[in-house]
């Protein structure tokens, strides 16, 4: 495999990562962004999102001479032989995925796109957006080929590098084996397909994630009522195959860039063609009555009433290992406590306090015991792995009140109990 001239085009979670990787793998990458400060930042080896190994891998390429950062993108793709897009594919109005980015980038660079070259896109976007891009870039000698990414944040590059699997779709066969060839030094299962089929994975396989979610909280909530241990439950369910352990930890509701946008955008697009999916309509209602019914736990904890009440919170972040607020369910939490009344008091190990997303009403701390500090009940909503290892008597002797609850059930309620804390959970019962 030859080392190939690829530009990519958005340096966020998921563009920074597929540069930083292929340039590792050996490519020639240049990464376009039109944010200039992050340009001239990402120039210089500082990379500003929290992602183990990404720091590391920018610097080495851009040592290596195989990685550099440009603003804008038309300069760029001159000599590209590949170019990914890898912008942002936000919820639009009424829910479908708001293509405006990727399409006043593909306008951008239509006429500099050399002939031969495929345009790729890796950015989530609903079927039918390949043959869409065909016709907006109107080159019959530029290929277009779907690439969905399938990286996780917090685990991005190592996700990138140990793949489930790659999948490429085009209705250009060799386009899509080009691109595929890209990746062959991974030896991940590799999935060539048509377009349509592409683009469809990615949703279907998000949704399907998101519905096993809700699934699992309602079971855990069923279980609360049953009197059954979820945490048994879950544990009996994943030994077998065909459901496999992961997935399986309720929690406050999925949250996160991805989950909650693509499954509203999947449901548009059925509605499009007038296909009912009440199933997935289900997974995502079920998804907000779970937020809601973490907030009825706390005000439970905090004796019936959140008004004028301090109440401490344990991370912010959509889950742990990331620094990303994009619909985190923990926020959205935090704003219906705020909403009722609560004064809220939060620490989040992955937040550095110049966040624009929290909401009025809470005080971002620099440690957890300030969060308890006075507060009438404790709430865990991001699984950070150092929760489980505070000083929970210490914890005990700054809270005001004795519940702490867990939406995550990460904490050992056993240790909470002796510190003379009592532990709520998620589907299971109350110790203490
Ligand atoms: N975040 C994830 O875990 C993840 C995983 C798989 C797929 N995706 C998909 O990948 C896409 C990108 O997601 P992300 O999380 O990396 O987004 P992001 O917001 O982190 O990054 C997007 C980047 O694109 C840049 N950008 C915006 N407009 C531009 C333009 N016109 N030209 C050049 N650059 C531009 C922004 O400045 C930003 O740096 C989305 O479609 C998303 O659904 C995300
Ligand atoms: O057992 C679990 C697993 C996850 N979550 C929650 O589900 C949400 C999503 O988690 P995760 O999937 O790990 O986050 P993302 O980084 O957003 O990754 C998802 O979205 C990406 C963007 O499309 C895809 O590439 C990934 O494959 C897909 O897992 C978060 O709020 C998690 O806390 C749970 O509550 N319980």
């Amino acid at each position: 495999m030859f080392a190939r001239r690829i530009v990519v085009v958005g340096t966020g979670y998921v563009g920074l990562t597929t540069g930083a990787c292929l340039a590792s793998l050996g490519h020639r990458v240049v990464c376009s962004d039109i944010n200039a400060e992050k340009v001239a930042q990402l120039s210089r080896g500082e990379v500003r999102i929290h992602e183990p190994g990404l720091a590391e891998l920018v610097q080495e390429g851009i040592a290596a001479g195989r990685l550099e950062f440009v603003l804008g993108s038309a300069g760029a793709v001159a000599d590209a032989e590949v170019v990914f897009l890898c912008v942002p594919t936000p919820m639009g109005s009424g829910g479908g995925a708001d293509l405006a980015v990727v399409e006043s980038v593909a306008r951008e660079v239509r006429e500099v796109l050399p002939a031969g070259c495929v345009l790729v896109t890796k950015s989530t976007v609903p079927v039918g957006t390949s043959a869409r891009l065909r016709e907006l870039v109107g080159r019959p000698d530029v290929a277009v080929v779907s690439n969905p990414e399938f990286l996780r944040e917090g685990s991005a590059v190592h996700d990138f590098l140990n793949p489930d699997r790659i999948v490429v779709g085009s209705d250009t066969q060799d386009a899509a084996e080009r691109v595929a060839a890209l990746y062959a030094r991974l030896g991940a299962p590799t999935v060539l397909t048509d377009a349509a089929s592409a683009e469809m994975v990615k949703y279907a396989a998000n949704c399907f994630l998101a519905t096993k979610l809700s699934y699992v909280n309602a079971i855990a909530e069923l279980c609360e009522r049953l009197g059954a241990d979820i945490t048994d439950v879950t544990e009996g369910m994943g030994y077998d195959r065909r459901i496999g352990q992961a997935f399986l930890q309720p929690g406050p509701g999925w949250g996160g860039s991805c989950l909650p946008k693509d499954t509203a955008a999947l449901l548009q697009v059925a509605d499009a063609v007038s296909f009912d999916f009440p199933l997935l309509q289900a997974t995502i209602s079920s998804n907000e009555r779970q937020r809601e019914r973490m907030v009825d736990k706390v005000v439970e904890a905090c004796g019936g009433s959140p008004v004028g009440v301090r109440i401490g919170l344990l991370g912010l972040t959509f889950k742990a290992g990331t620094d990303d607020l994009r619909d985190s369910p923990a926020l959205e939490v935090a704003r219906l406590l705020a909403a009722r009344g609560a004064e809220l008091v939060a620490f989040d190990p992955g937040l550095r306090g110049d966040e624009a997303e929290l909401p009025s009403g809470l005080t971002l701390v620099d440690d957890p015991y300030q969060a308890a500090k006075g507060a009438a009940a404790l709430v865990l909503l991001t699984e950070w792995q150092e929760f489980r290892t505070l000083d929970w008597t210490r914890v005990a002797q700054e809270l005001d009140g004795p519940v702490v609850v867990d939406t995550r059930n990460h904490l050992d309620p056993d240790v909470l109990r002796r510190a003379g804390l009592s532990w709520r959970g998620v589907g299971r019962t109350p110790v203490g």
